[in-house]
């Protein structure tokens, strides 16, 4: 059928064009079918439809196919359907339960990196994968394929060092005192993070406030030789590129399936031809992890296919089933590591965690010798080397060195949780701190987020405050608070959880 071209300069991400009903109807094609458009080349687009946006007769071409395919309104184009892309039978087979091919996996993470593949057919895969695992064979396929298909890093010097955490505690913002530490010590440490996938603020989210994140390969190679380390976005780089794609399906669905966590991290520890990592692992109730025993058997598959991959991997199973420091959200992150790298003032559970994943990183780099590593980190902390380290990566990413604490803005709309009575508390629900932080706007407003008075364990009297809420927008203010009142993160002693009522008589 010939149409003509209606340009919509909208950024979809992948090639998709809109048609109207009756012209869809006509050839034949359903919402989210594939379109072969046929000019001096051909490519292939996915399908929406509309009824009154497009007018029959005409096609609407999003920014990318309009862009590769260089047509301007009304000029003409002849369309057929088109045959699904062969992943979205590979994705069937893991939907089947079955297992997959090398060749299989090499497709469909092709498929992912060139945009062949919907949202709905990657949220298929990844739901997929949730239910049934892949097994270690099919894992290091993956993670192999995401390695493949985009920029390595080589350096001349070694060894590579890295860290990575799977997720999961909310708060976790060690990174950001950690490749400092290790980078301080004379170690290299290109660290790329993704932004958040289960949480409120992932490290890239955080470091974002205080530089740019975006680099490409041959970038983070030349900074980090400059100055021994950076803190990047993996999402901006060329570097497995098939991860961001997944991580944005897998945030909206707040999952983060066994095999694709040990792939997205793994390929990206691979992509940059780390040599020694550390794993930090957070276990127990509300994490990824529920208890030692599962955690254990993570380390073990992290471990095994580090050493499938030809990288020494040492894994720290962290306390998670209450957040890391006080602080939930991006910018009340940075403050509250800002704080740590600038006086060495802060919470125990902030400062004991980074400092013995940056020492097991410095004894694993021989820096530190046996034990020796956490008080390396500490005196690396105090000694103000880390803050400078810091500052230097600031600089060498292209933000402001001078930047303290004070210069971070957070929301300016506030609101405080009270303590519903005396008591301690008792526990606390990460998934619903979470969801709270989200409502008030983290991780995208940088300034919204928790910061919690109180903590696990901690006493409180009858009207103190347990937390503040911060947000940007008034809007998401008084949605987080509504949700935080409805339903609690905090199990205080002796509190009514909830009251349950019997069916009444209207
Ligand atoms: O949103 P959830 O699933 O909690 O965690 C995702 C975060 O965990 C990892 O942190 P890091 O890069 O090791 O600091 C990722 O890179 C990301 O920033
Ligand atoms: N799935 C993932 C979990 C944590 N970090 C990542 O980069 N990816």
């Amino acid at each position: 059928m010939q149409l003509k071209v209606q340009p919509i300069d909208i950024k979809v991400g992948k090639y998709k064009v809109i048609l109207n009903t009756i012209d869809a109807k006509e050839i034949g094609v359903n919402e989210g079918d594939r379109v072969r458009i046929r000019d001096h080349e051909t490519l292939t687009a996915i399908v929406d439809f509309t009824e009154d946006m497009i007018s029959p007769g005409m096609i609407g071409l999003y920014h990318e196919v309009k862009e590769a395919l260089n047509k301007e309104w009304t000029e003409t184009v002849e369309i057929f359907p088109a045959e699904k892309p062969k992943s979205t039978y590979i994705i069937r087979k893991t939907m089947d339960g079955q297992k997959l091919s090398k060749e299989e996996i090499d497709i469909l993470v092709k498929d992912i990196v060139e945009e062949n593949l919907a949202e709905i057919e990657i949220a298929a895969f990844l739901t997929a994968t949730y239910i049934n695992d892949m097994t270690d064979d099919e894992t290091e396929w993956l993670t192999r394929a995401m390695i493949d298909s985009g920029d390595t890093l080589d350096f001349e010097t070694h060894p590579i060092m890295d860290k990575h955490s799977i997720g999961g505690v909310p708060g976790n913002k060690i990174s950001l005192l950690i490749v400092p530490i290790v980078a301080a010590n004379g170690l290299l440490i290109p660290k790329t993070s993704s932004r958040a996938i289960t949480g409120a603020g992932g490290t890239a989210d955080l470091m974002e406030i205080l530089a740019p994140v975006e680099f490409d390969a041959a970038e983070i190679k030349r900074m980090t030789e400059e100055v021994g380390g950076v803190l990047v976005w993996g999402g901006a780089t060329n570097i497995a590129p098939a991860d961001d794609k997944l991580i944005k399906v897998e945030y909206p669905l707040s999952i983060d399936p066994h095999c694709q966590m040990l792939a997205s991290i793994m390929a990206k520890k691979g992509a940059i031809g780390a040599d020694h990592v550390v794993m930090d692992i957070p276990t127990g109730p509300g994490t990824k992890i529920k208890n030692v025993q599962e955690g254990r058997k993570l380390a073990r598959d992290l471990i095994n296919l580090g050493d499938r991959l030809g990288m020494d991997v040492d894994c720290a199973l962290t306390y998670g089933a209450s957040p890391v420091g006080r602080t939930i959200g991006p910018a009340l992150e940075v403050i509250e590591a800002l704080k740590v790298l600038e006086s060495f003032e802060g919470p125990n559970s902030l400062i004991e965690k980074s400092a013995s994943l940056a020492g097991m990183l410095l004894e694993m780099g021989n820096v530190a010798g046996k034990d020796q590593g956490y008080d390396l980190a500490i005196e690396t902390l105090k000694n103000g080397k880390a803050l400078a380290k810091f500052k230097e990566i600031i600089k060498i990413q292209g933000g402001n060195p001078d930047v303290t604490h004070k210069d971070i803005s957070v929301g300016e709309f506030t609101e405080d949780i009270i303590a519903p009575n005396n008591g301690y508390i008792l526990e606390m629900d990460n998934k619903r701190l979470v969801q709270i932080a989200r409502l008030a706007g983290a991780p995208n407003d940088k300034g919204a987020g928790l910061l919690l008075h109180k903590k696990h364990g901690e006493p409180l009297k009858e009207g103190e405050t347990m937390m503040t809420i911060y947000a940007e927008k008034k809007s998401k203010l008084e949605n987080a608070v509504k949700s935080a009142k409805e339903r609690t993160p905090f199990i205080v002693e002796g509190m009514m959880l909830e009251r349950i009522q019997s069916f009444k008589e209207i």
